[in-house]
């Protein structure tokens, strides 16, 4: 049964009894209920991005200067939105984006979107800077399929150790976030003094790390706590990296790979050089640099560079079918969702992760549909006019 299918069936038996969805199906909505569950801290961190937040606001409003012509007759009845990426079947070109910290939404954390992405068949793209150790995430997600995201530290030796731990645990892509080797200037933190980090949420990877902890003198204690977190903050990111460096990813990871945070389409040939695989083409939502070209503003230039040679994927801003929709048709392979998830998991843990999937997965098919169009490599440009 298709997921439309599936989720039309749950809305219709819920609606039977008179009981209306526990979850708003809107994300605006989603957001709004969200922020009365969780604290301003942790709301705060999760829908805040840098500065005056103009790139957020400007990878939402890029969305809307595209417009879908729909198409008719053309026989949609039977549709498959099923695509391959780096290797990986997925039922739709939907992943869940590496977000970090996730206790501080939900106890469960990462283990509830693990949990959440197995049911229903979508990869996760599993956070250096998640709650839980990345063997337990890959524990509670089985079956299902995950990606592992690297913050790269300038501990070269734990760098690598984070990658072939990943790789045992059965994680068969690896995602290379470089926008962020250090956090931007985010007024609602700062002005909160938040940092989840330093609460001791966000470093399960690294107190759990053999590298680590030989670094530190022996496993974090009540006593080293302090110092532990101190090594941490200095080895999170290392902005001397170069192109050059790239070399010691092939070296110490034998699948595809992924570079996060392109905006500039000499970035992405550079990419392609390096033998990356793939680029992710993303503002992080608006986080790092505040003034920043919306995320799919920087989307064409990038397929027109490197479209034919890498797997270009997109993130920053997506929340709903027809956004997917509009990305697709500008060439991307396919979507990561991220707040949106988020906000599913502080308001109703699995269940509510599940629950955002399965509406965007539906709202997917049904824009796709009603606009004659059966398979994702049928969206190209021409499907799009400038409003
Ligand atoms: C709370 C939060 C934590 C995040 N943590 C990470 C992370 O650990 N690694 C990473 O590559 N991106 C991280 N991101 C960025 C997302 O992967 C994604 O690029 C961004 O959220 C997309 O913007 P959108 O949520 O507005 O669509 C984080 C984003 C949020 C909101
Ligand atoms: O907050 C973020 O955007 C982010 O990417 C991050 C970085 C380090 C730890 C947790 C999240």
């Amino acid at each position: 049964m298709s997921a439309l299918a599936d989720f039309q069936n749950s809305i219709y038996l819920q609606g039977l009894g008179d009981v209306l969805p526990t979850l708003p199906t809107d994300p605006t909505k989603l957001e709004a209920r969200a922020e009365k569950v969780l604290s301003a801290q942790a709301f705060g961190y999760v829908a805040g991005s840098a500065g005056s937040e103009a790139t957020a606001r400007a990878n939402r409003a890029a969305f809307d200067r595209w417009r879908i012509v729909p198409r008719m007759l053309r026989d949609v009845a039977h549709r498959d939105l099923s695509v391959d990426v780096l290797g990986t079947s997925m039922p739709s070109p939907v992943l869940l984006a590496p977000i970090g910290v996730q206790s501080i939404f939900h106890p469960d954390g990462e283990l509830a979107v693990a949990r959440a992405a197995a049911a229903t068949g979508l990869t996760m793209v599993l956070s250096t800077a998640a709650s839980y150790a990345m063997e337990d995430v890959a524990a509670a997600n089985g079956e299902g399929s995950r990606w592992y995201q690297l913050y790269w530290p300038k501990d070269r030796d734990l760098a690598a150790s984070f990658l072939g731990r990943a790789k045992a645990a059965g994680y068969t892509a690896l995602v290379v976030t470089l926008d962020t080797f250090t956090l931007a200037w985010r007024p609602r933190d700062l002005d909160r003094a938040y940092l989840p980090f330093l609460r001791g949420i966000g470093v399960a990877n690294y107190f759990s790390d053999p590298v680590f902890q030989r670094a530190i003198g022996g496993p974090v204690t009540e006593a080293n706590r302090d110092a532990a977190l101190l090594h941490w903050v200095a080895n999170f990111g290392n902005p001397s990296l170069t192109w050059d460096d790239l070399a010691f990813l092939r070296e110490h990871w034998d699948g595809p790979i992924a570079l996060k945070g392109i905006q500039h389409p000499d970035d992405a040939r550079r990419a392609v050089d390096a033998g990356m695989d793939g680029v992710i083409v993303s503002n992080h939502g608006g986080r790092q640099v505040d003034g920043a070209i919306a995320s799919l503003d920087a989307l064409p230039g990038v397929v027109e560079a490197v479209g034919d040679q890498a797997t270009v994927l997109f993130d920053s801003g997506v929340r709903t079918g027809s956004d997917v929709v509009k990305a697709l048709a500008l060439g991307a392979r396919a979507v990561l969702l991220a707040r949106p998830y988020a906000y599913g998991l502080a308001l109703a843990g699995e269940a509510g992760v599940q629950h955002v999937l399965r509406c965007v997965q539906a709202d997917l098919e049904l824009t796709m549909a009603l606009s004659g169009i059966s398979r994702p490599d049928e969206l190209t440009p021409e499907i799009l006019v400038r409003s």
